[in-house]
Order: C-alpha cells, then structure tokens, then sequence
C-alpha cells in the first residue's frame, strides 16, 4: 500500500486511457459537447436466455460520490504530469449528465441497451470503466443465481461464497446480487447486515475436530444455541454423524429447534436418501436435510432426476466465481455525438460479423408482454422518439435474419430504461431489496419456460423497430460512402 497519498475515491477507478480522452477533449475545447454511450451485452453468460439485471444500486451511489479528492489530483499532477488548467477542470469535476436504466431485478437480454449515459462528453467518458466494472459483475452474478433458482424450484438456497469470492467486495455486492435473483439467506453476515438478508449458517468441521467426536460436539453446540443444523460428515456420515445428531436432538429436547443436518461430502443421493431414512425412523419428518459441496445447477438437477432427498441447498463457489463463465463482457459504446454545429450525429461501429455491428441513435427498448397473461413476446428496440406503447399492431422482426417477422395486437409495452439521474440529479428513489427481489420473481414468471431452461434454450426475440433499421442500414450506407469518398481523396493526394 502506499501511504504517500492519505485519501483515497472512486474517481480514480477508471483507466487511465480515459482520462487521457479528457485531456484531449480539454486541449480540444470539446469537453462539454453531448455525447450518448450505451452499455449492452453481446452473449449470454452460461449459454442462458436472459440475464438478471444487477448493480444500479452501486452505479447510482458511485456517480453521486464522484469527485477527485485532493490527493488524486496530487497524484495526476505528480506520476502522470498533467498540467494545471486541466488538473483545475478535474478538481471540479461532478458527473451533471443523464442516466438512464433498466432497473434492477429486471430482465436483460443480449444487444440491448441495459444502460444509457447522455452528457459532456468528457464526464461519460470517465465513468466507462466503473460502470462496466459494477454491471459486469453484478449481472454476471445474478444470472448465475437465477439458473440456480430455476433447478431449486422452491427449495431454499443459501450463499456461502464469500472464502472463494474474488476478494472482499465481489463477495459482498455478488451476495447481493444473488439475493436479488432468487437465493434466500446468506452466511455473509455484512452483506445480511448491509442489505437486509437474512444470515443464515450451520458450523463447520473444524468444530467438530476441536471436539475429536460428533456427540459433544454436537451437545456443546446445542447448549449454546436454539436453531441447530449439525454438521454430519466430518467422520462418517451415516454411522456416526446421524445418529449423534439424533443422540443430541433427542436428549436435548424442547430445549433445542433441530432444524435439520448438512452434508458436505460423499455421493450426496445416495447418502442423502440413508439420512432421509435415519432421520425418518426416529421420528425426525420434519428436520431438514441441508448439503453443500461445489455444487451448481447442474449437479443440483442431477442430484434431483437422482431422487436425492436434500431440501436446502448451500451453494458457494460456483456462484460467487461465475466459475464456468467469468465475464458477462458487457460494453460501453457511443451512438450519438454532437457535431460542429450543434446538431446530434447517431455514430456506429462497422464489424465484418453483423451480429457485432451495433445499433446507431439514442434508443429505448419496449418489453412486449401479452395483454391477457402478461406472458413475454420480446423486446422492441425503438428510437427514443418512437412511441410502440400507443400502436395497435406492431411489426416484429429478426434485426439480422428479417424474414424471422410476426405482427402483434393487444400486447402491452413497458419501457425497460428508466431516468435514473437527470441533469446529475438522482430521480429514482432506489427501491428497498425485498421489492426488488419481489419484482424480479415476478419478471421471471412472465418468461416462458423454452428462454428458461438452463440447456439449450430458445433464442427470445430482440427486435429492432422498423424506424431504428431503416436508420442503422442508412448509416451503414454513409460511413461506406464517406470511406469511398476519403480513399478517393487520398488516391488523389498520393499523385
Ligand atoms: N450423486 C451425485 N451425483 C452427481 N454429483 C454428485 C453426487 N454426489 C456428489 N456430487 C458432486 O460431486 C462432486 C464430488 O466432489 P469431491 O470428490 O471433491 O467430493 P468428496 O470427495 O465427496 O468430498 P471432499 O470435499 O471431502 O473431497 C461435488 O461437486 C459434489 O457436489
Ligand atoms: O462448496 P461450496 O459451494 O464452495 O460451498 C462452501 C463450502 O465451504 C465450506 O467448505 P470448507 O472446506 O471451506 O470448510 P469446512 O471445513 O467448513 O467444510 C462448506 O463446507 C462448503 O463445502
Ligand atoms: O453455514 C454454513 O454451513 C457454511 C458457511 C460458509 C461456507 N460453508 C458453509
């Protein structure tokens, strides 16, 4: 650590090649001139159908705290040499843009905008790097969760990443964002206590090696404490682990809830179904059979087609390390700028694979649902001034394979970004996380199952409007022409 500089902000956290773009634009006069960035995913984490929608919460508490300290701007003046007028303008610096967003806990598919950022160029240039940092890991979490949720069904899902969390922060703000997609506690008693979780936690082994048997310490575990989930495993599960767990709950009684025992080792159908029984014979229905283990949804479906009899699944790991996908590879592109005139230009990038070329113009994306069930027909994405939600039909159709088209009627349209922050001010009152978790279960039921399922599922209809097409192919059409045109000039300019 270096302790040559005493304070410390989020301003700094960001790339340098970003603040190098502002002095630029400093130089050029040109700090102040609109400019619209979109931030958008291109895959699906996990080969899903959809992604969670996590990480506004911090985005927002970011963007209001941002401000160089006086030691960042000692440190650019000292290590990076920038001269005083542009050190003056960072010293002042207060992000006075507009954000929009999709709100979190909602559903997110791949080439939509999930957030939107229009102001002084220079402003949304700085925060590029923090907000994908925070979008990319939160939803890239919460997509995980939501995968493992589906396979859970009802069953209660507990957190336990935060030993194998890429460090302290992931493990906290990942916690979350498994929260808000669907698990119900977490062993994580920070995040329980800073975002209102439920904490919830059995006891590890080495409690039972501190006691070198099962039974005391089963018993000193249970004369401390009401709710008890003992640990069954450490030696043998199924000989020594149960039945003193059984010994333990009987003796004790009143005195103790038995909620139930976990297991963290073995082939967990197998043993599980033994425990279901042991537990079963002394008269113990109701105590719940907990496991953990590097567990997953694909594990945790096999283990059900399996008929393992576990009802509460921990899961660390292989959530909170997104461990067989670990970025969601989300970016931040500019669709709009301003010219010389004043007059907005809609801006896009060219790619050889069309899947890659993105969208021009500021846009906002319609979530399509039936009107009857509410059930999700996909999503229409629409050119800010465009307004579908007043339409009585609309033209959906494939933004690459046009002739994938459907026309609909009595659909509802609801508006996926939000003003979050106007003009720098916040608009948005942040909802609390039980609301959020609330609003993204009931996201979750209007999907169908076929974008649902974790293997294989359909592709869910991101559409463009007729009017955002019209305009990309338009713009596709005059970057060619202005590449003509400057190669030609340049052919001449050789002679
Ligand atoms: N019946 C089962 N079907 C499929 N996978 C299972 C089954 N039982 C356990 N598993 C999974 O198989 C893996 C077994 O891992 P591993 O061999 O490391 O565990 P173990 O040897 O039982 O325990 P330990 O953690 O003590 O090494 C874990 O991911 C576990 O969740
Ligand atoms: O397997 P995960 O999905 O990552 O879940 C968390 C794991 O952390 C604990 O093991 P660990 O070996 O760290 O400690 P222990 O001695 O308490 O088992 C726990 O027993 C789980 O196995
Ligand atoms: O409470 C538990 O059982 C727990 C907590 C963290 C990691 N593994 C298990």
């Amino acid at each position: 650590m270096n302790f040559e500089y005493k304070d410390d902000s989020f301003a700094l956290h960001t790339d340098l090649y970003q603040i190098n773009m502002m002095k630029t634009y400093w130089d050029e006069g040109i700090t102040e001139k609109r400019a619209i960035f979109e931030l958008y995913f291109r895959k699906y984490p996990f080969k899903n159908g959809y992604a969670v929608y996590a990480g506004l919460e911090r985005l927002v508490n970011y963007i209001q705290n941002l401000k160089f300290s006086d030691t960042d701007i000692d440190y650019l003046r000292e290590k990076v040499g920038y001269d005083e007028g542009f050190l003056e303008y960072l010293k002042n610096f207060r992000f006075s843009g507009t954000i929009r967003s999709a709100v979190e806990g909602d559903l997110v598919f791949a080439n939509e905008p999930i957030v939107q950022v229009e102001g002084p160029l220079a402003e949304c240039q700085l925060i590029e790097t923090a907000l994908l940092n925070i979008v990319n890991f939160q939803t890239l979490i919460a997509t995980k969760a939501a995968r493992l949720r589906y396979v859970c069904d009802g069953d209660p899902l507990m957190e336990f990443g935060s030993r194998r969390a890429q460090e302290m922060d992931a493990a906290i703000w990942g916690t979350r964002a498994a929260y808000i997609a669907g698990f119900n506690a977490t062993s994580n008693v920070r995040a329980a206590k800073m975002f209102g979780i439920p904490a919830s936690g059995t006891h590890a082994h080495s409690m039972v090696q501190v006691y070198r048997n099962d039974y005391d310490a089963f018993m000193a575990y249970a004369r401390s404490h009401k709710d008890c989930v003992f640990l069954v495993d450490t030696y043998d599960t199924l000989k020594s682990g149960v039945p003193n767990a059984i010994k333990v709950a009987k003796e004790m009684g009143d005195k103790i809830n038995f909620l139930g025992v976990r297991i963290d080792s073995g082939d967990m159908a197998y043993i599980s179904k033994k425990v279901r029984q042991q537990l079963d014979e002394a008269g113990f229905t109701e105590a719940k059979i907990y496991a953990s283990n590097d567990l997953d949804e694909l594990t945790i479906l096999n283990l059900k087609m399996q008929g393992a009899k576990i009802d509460v699944w921990g899961v660390g790991t292989k959530l909170i390390t997104a461990y067989d996908q670990p970025a969601l590879g989300a970016v931040y592109k500019l669709v709009s700028i301003e010219d010389e005139t004043g007059k907005m230009v809609d801006t896009m990038k060219i790619s050889s694979n069309a899947e890659k070329v993105s969208t021009p113009g500021k846009k906002q994306i319609w979530r399509i649902t039936r009107k009857r069930d509410g059930k999700s027909e996909g999503d229409y994405i629409a050119l800010w001034e465009e307004r579908p939600d007043q339409e009585k039909e609309l033209f959906m159709f494939h933004p690459v394979f046009t002739y994938i088209n459907k026309t609909i009627s009595d659909f509802d349209a609801r508006p996926v970004l939000q003003d979050i922050i106007v003009d720098g001010k916040l608009v948005y009152e942040l909802p609390v996380l039980a609301d959020i978790k609330a609003f993204s279960e009931d996201q979750m039921n209007g999907l169908w199952d076929e974008y649902k399922r974790i293997l294989n599922p359909e592709d869910y209809p991101v559409d463009l409007s007729q009017k955002t097409y019209d305009h990309k192919m338009n713009t596709i059409k005059l970057i060619k022409e202005q590449i003509k045109t400057e190669a030609v000039l340049m052919e001449k300019g050789k002679k």
